[in-house]
């Protein structure tokens, strides 16, 4: 076989909820390795489901912390026997699910730091952990602990402020409150906290690696304005916390060198950088390079808007996160429920399940759509709380139907013109160098993004996000070796393939939709008080 050429590189790695995947960057950003485990299919001993345990109350969700550990050992060894050779890998960082926790018991900490190279990790780490089955983000068990937090700072909107959330029952804070209580033993036997993230960054450290300022937002405990924790809302969860937790750093920081176990067993250079790791949809925005002013619409399942922020407006819908490339910086997430579910419903009712009549619709329907509006909420929404299908004419008088072509347009400018009204509320706007990333299933639908780029005014891109979380972490990785230089990471990944220009705004558009948008959101607000009383 010829010798392969050293090929210098970065490794990024997602701890995400179904797998651990990897990729290989060369310093041309280009990929030229990836592998990945996955825990239903490669770990089947631990009886996952979506790589989780729903638990009997349909309400707690967990996913056992050694199965995430084994993964490691499995993926390194796929590589090992691919002959990937470690000696070139400069640095690494990496990427975990948001929210969820990992439970270090107490000396645990010394283990990690005199792992034999002789022994997987599963072996040598058996015994580390007070809980075994972590809580993740699709736990919706501690509803009463989001009502304690948010009392204890004065409500909602305070917490919102404070940490760029409001109590959200998979956000950290919550989950660990519900372990003290329900579990005092565990929590007194535990040395340490980790988020997903930094529990992976602390496998290849060989010791607890620090959590993130951009993962860190996503706890209900992080202040997102001083970067420190907040010491009203670590005393609302339980005690002792912040020695648990460790002090946070800033995203961008290299944590260390890569542990002695690493180099002994795979071949890692001992210099290999361990860049702070994060949650994966900070990675993901680092991986679509976004930068600011951008956003990144993601039309999947449900919609997820990442927004790149300079003045957050902390609110009672979405979250502020501390931005994972700029530390100055803030980004924000949106999701929307009612995504490719709820069009496709409306493609099968209205373009006879066809997406080609869908488009012929779009395209034989004017902007603004006669001044009729609508609203399409199928299951209950996040952003915000509504449910039902609620249509309006140009009168703002409310109708039971709309004619098939005017019900898909409404379906589409409804959708769009709601992310953009929220996405001003906390704090984002449009700026002549705006770029709307396109991501996921709907991307490939032209006329949708049509509508999209003329209802925010401006030029919508596509861009593959397949491994965005990975190889965002590869860039980060990269950036680490540049610490202390203040090189941006923008100018790090300027060597990484651009998006794909797919649609620039109809003339005309932004004066039709400045009046429509004003519409949608009284309209909106009409809709959230006949379902929830007056706004706080
Ligand atoms: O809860 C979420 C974000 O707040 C999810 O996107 C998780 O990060 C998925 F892992």
């Amino acid at each position: 076989m010829a010798e392969r050429a050293a090929r210098r590189c970065c490794l990024g790695w997602d701890f995400s909820t179904q797998q651990v995947k990897v990729v290989a960057v060369d310093a041309e950003l280009s990929v030229f390795y990836e592998d990945s485990v996955h825990f239903d299919r490669d770990l089947v001993e631990f009886g996952t489901q979506g790589g989780v345990h729903v638990h009997k109350d349909g309400l707690t969700v967990t996913s056992p912390v050694l199965m995430w550990v084994q993964a490691l050992d499995i993926i390194l060894e796929k590589m090992k026997a691919s002959g990937f050779d470690f000696s070139q890998v400069l640095a690494l960082s990496g990427a975990g699910q948001q929210h969820g926790s990992v439970y270090w018991k107490t000396g645990a900490g010394q283990v990690l730091t005199r792992l034999s190279p002789d022994l997987p990790l599963r072996e040598q780490l058996q015994a580390c952990f007070s809980i075994s089955d972590c809580p993740v983000w699709m736990d919706s068990s501690t509803a009463a602990q989001c009502r304690q937090l948010e009392a204890a700072v004065g409500g909602a909107r305070a917490l919102s402020r404070l940490t760029g959330s409001r109590a959200y029952e998979r956000f950290t804070g919550n989950q660990i409150a519900k372990i003290y209580q329900q579990n005092p033993e565990a929590y007194s036997h535990t040395e340490r906290i980790s988020l997903v993230s930094s529990f992976a960054a602390s496998l290849f450290l060989g010791s607890y690696s620090p959590v993130d300022y951009s993962d860190g937002s996503g706890m209900n405990l992080l202040q997102i304005q001083d970067k420190v924790w907040s010491q009203a809302c670590l005393g609302a969860c339980a005690p002792r916390l912040e020695e648990k937790l460790g002090r946070p750093v800033p995203s961008c920081s290299v944590v260390g060198a890569i542990s002695s176990y690493f180099v002994q067993r795979y071949g890692f250079p001992p210099g290999c950088k361990v860049v702070a790791f994060t949650g994966d949809n900070p990675a993901s925005l680092a991986g679509m390079r976004l930068e600011e002013g951008d956003i990144a619409v993601s039309l999947g399942t449900s919609d997820t808007l990442f927004l790149w922020l300079q003045d957050p407006t902390p609110a009672l819908e979405g979250h502020i996160f501390c931005n994972p490339v700029d530390p100055q910086h803030y980004m924000a997430l949106l999701c929307f429920k009612n995504g490719s579910l709820l069009r496709e419903k409306i493609r099968d009712e209205s373009a006879s399940g066809s997406w080609s009549e869908f488009s012929k619709a779009l395209q034989s329907t004017e902007m603004g759509n006669g001044g009729n509006l609508g609203f399409y909420f199928d299951v209950m929404e996040i952003t915000p709380e509504i449910i039902g299908r609620h249509r309006f004419s140009a009168e703002n008088h409310e109708v039971s139907a709309f004619p098939r072509d005017v019900e898909i347009r409404a379906v589409i400018e409804g959708q769009f013109m709601a992310k953009k009204i929220h996405a001003e509320a906390l704090g984002y706007r449009v700026m002549p160098k705006t770029k709307i990333l396109a991501t996921g299933g709907a991307s490939h639908n032209r006329d949708m993004l049509q509508v999209l780029a003329d209802v925010f005014g401006a030029p919508v891109y596509v861009i593959d996000t397949a491994n965005s979380a990975c190889v965002g972490s590869a860039y980060r990785a990269f950036h680490g070796l540049a610490a202390g230089t203040d090189v941006p990471f923008a100018e790090i990944v300027k060597l990484a393939p651009n998006p794909r220009l797919v649609a620039t705004p109809t003339p005309g558009a932004s004066q039709v939709y400045e009046a429509l948008l004003q519409r949608y959101a009284m309209l909106e607000q009409r809709l959230l008080s006949q379902t929830r009383g007056p706004p706080e």
